[in-house]
């Protein structure tokens, strides 16, 4: 039923109302990735990232999620290769999270959870000339996603951890320059599934080409804990919320099919 709704059905999610208009709802994100059906792709190539630190600009709490934002005006910092036909750049990055480690992914791998998800989010610069024209279109954006373990301590995370209680509210906005996102990349990007699916925050807009790393970086614990000590209220709210559990429930797969790069 769900994949045939024009409405998004089951969003239990607290931060937007339901049901919202979906442009065809068939090919939504996230999903559970099922790995015994991904089909292999040997024409699949490896992911070519090729980002320039000098295009960080800025850190900020949208009160979803925290955003480090790039400059997006040129073609500096981007993604091509992969199930790409064309050249994305890169607009922002950002992650998903648990109240506890047990959980916070937005993607599983047969049901396993991770304790969070980082998207690496770039718009098709070959075909649109600006990111909100590509966030409507088919083949606009390119999302590459990276599982979060807790494990051992990340040290090219904790520039980025250092900077969050800058940004405990929503809408607090920091510079933040020269980090580059490559260091948040797994050792082995040559290992992905692929699929066509959607934005998990409003718009929603089924844009999505989809690339979900199938190795992991691990984060430790206490550079979670600064994660889940932002929060989804600004300042002058009476009532603070913690930011915690900001991942969307899973969609329906709709028939789609997730080819991987390795067999
Ligand atoms: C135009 O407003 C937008 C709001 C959110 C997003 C993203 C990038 C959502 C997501 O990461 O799921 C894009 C545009
Ligand atoms: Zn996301």
């Amino acid at each position: 039923a769900a994949c045939s709704s024009k409405y998004v059905l089951s969003q239990m999610h607290p931060m937007w109302q339901e049901p919202l208009p979906i442009p065809g709802g068939d090919r939504q994100s996230p999903i559970d990735i099922v790995v015994r059906k991904s089909v292999y792709d040997s024409e699949l190539k490896p992911l070519v990232t090729d980002y320039d630190p000098q295009t960080c600009q800025q850190i900020w709490n949208n009160g979803y999620s925290f955003l480090v934002e790039y400059d997006d005006t040129t073609d500096k910092s981007t993604v091509k290769g992969g199930p790409l036909q064309d050249k994305y750049r890169l607009c922002q990055f950002h992650f998903h999270w648990g109240e506890s480690n047990a959980w916070g992914s937005e993607h599983t791998v047969d049901r396993k959870l991770f304790s969070a998800e980082l998207h690496l989010v770039h718009w098709n610069s070959d075909k649109y000339s600006l990111f909100e024209e590509a966030v409507m279109e088919e083949n606009g954006l390119a999302v590459i996603g990276v599982f979060l373990k807790v494990g051992k301590r990340h040290e090219g995370l904790q520039k980025l951890v250092d900077a969050l209680p800058a940004i405990r509210h929503k809408n607090s906005v920091v510079d933040f320059n020269r980090f580059d996102p490559a260091c948040l990349l797994p050792s082995n990007t040559d290992d992905y599934w692929t699929y066509h699916g959607s934005l998990t925050t409003p718009p929603l807009t089924e844009s999505v080409t989809w690339m979900v790393m199938k190795q992991h970086i691990e984060v430790s614990h206490d550079q979670l804990a600064v994660f889940r000590s932002l929060l989804f209220t600004s300042a002058d709210e009476e009532v603070q919320k913690g930011m915690v559990n900001n991942f969307r429930v899973q969609q329906s797969q709709c028939g789609r099919t997730v080819r991987s790069s390795f067999s």
